[in-house]
């Protein structure tokens, strides 16, 4: 939970739009990296204020229970999609804490919607929350969690990636949308 004096979250003015789809922010990401052949390739989209929307579809790669998505996979699309609210705050952060509720089974081949919005900042602390429906953003809730995401420096990643990847980001930033994005240099 927020302390009292958290403030509410601010829209950066250089967010991009409502309605803007975002793309992925690192082409490997197991999340939304349409390089990753096995990841989610979510899609996520700017919404009002600090929020977001996005989709994915459940693929047979990402089954638990015979038919059914697996819980991990579930939570990479709730934690994805609370990351991109990034976006929209325009801050690198971390999960720090996931906090999870399975309600509903997802059989393969469902197109999961999902949406999250900021709650409240308190210095390097950014307190958000996500649902997840099944079929239509109006579908039965299959899952929510709340999280804790932790702003951090560029050397997060720098100093703790692989060497290789970490290599071949900076000889390419376009692998990495938030560089350009963010104007960080990694
Ligand atoms: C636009 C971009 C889109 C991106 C989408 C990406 C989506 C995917 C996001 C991820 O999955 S990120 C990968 C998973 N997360 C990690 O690998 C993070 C691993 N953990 C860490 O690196 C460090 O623990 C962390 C940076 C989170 C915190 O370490 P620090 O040394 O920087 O901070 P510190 O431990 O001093 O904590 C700062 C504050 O946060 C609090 N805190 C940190 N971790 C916490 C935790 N787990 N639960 C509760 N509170 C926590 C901590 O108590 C403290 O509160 P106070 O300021 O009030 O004292």
């Amino acid at each position: 939970m927020p302390p009292p004096d958290a403030r509410p979250p601010v829209r950066h003015p250089d967010a991009p739009e409502p309605g803007t789809l975002l793309g992925a922010h690192y082409d490997q990401c197991f999340g939304c990296g349409h390089e990753q052949p096995h990841g989610l390739r979510l899609d996520a989209t700017a919404g009002e204020g600090v929020s977001i929307t996005a989709e994915f579809t459940v693929q047979p790669a990402h089954q638990g229970a015979p038919g059914l998505a697996h819980g991990g996979v579930l939570a990479t699309a709730l934690d994805e999609t609370l990351g991109s609210l990034c976006w929209l705050l325009q801050t690198i952060a971390v999960t720090g804490r996931l906090e999870t509720d399975f309600v509903r089974p997802v059989p393969v081949g469902t197109v999961l919607h999902l949406s999250a919005r900021c709650t409240a900042v308190h210095g390097r602390k950014i307190f958000s929350s996500a649902v997840g429906r099944i079929g239509s953003p109006d579908g039965p809730v299959a899952v929510r969690a709340d999280a804790l995401f932790i702003e951090v420096p560029v050397a997060h990643f720098t100093d703790n990636g692989r060497d290789e990847d970490i290599k071949a980001v900076m000889e390419n930033p376009d692998r990495m949308k938030v560089t350009r994005a963010f104007e960080v240099n990694p």
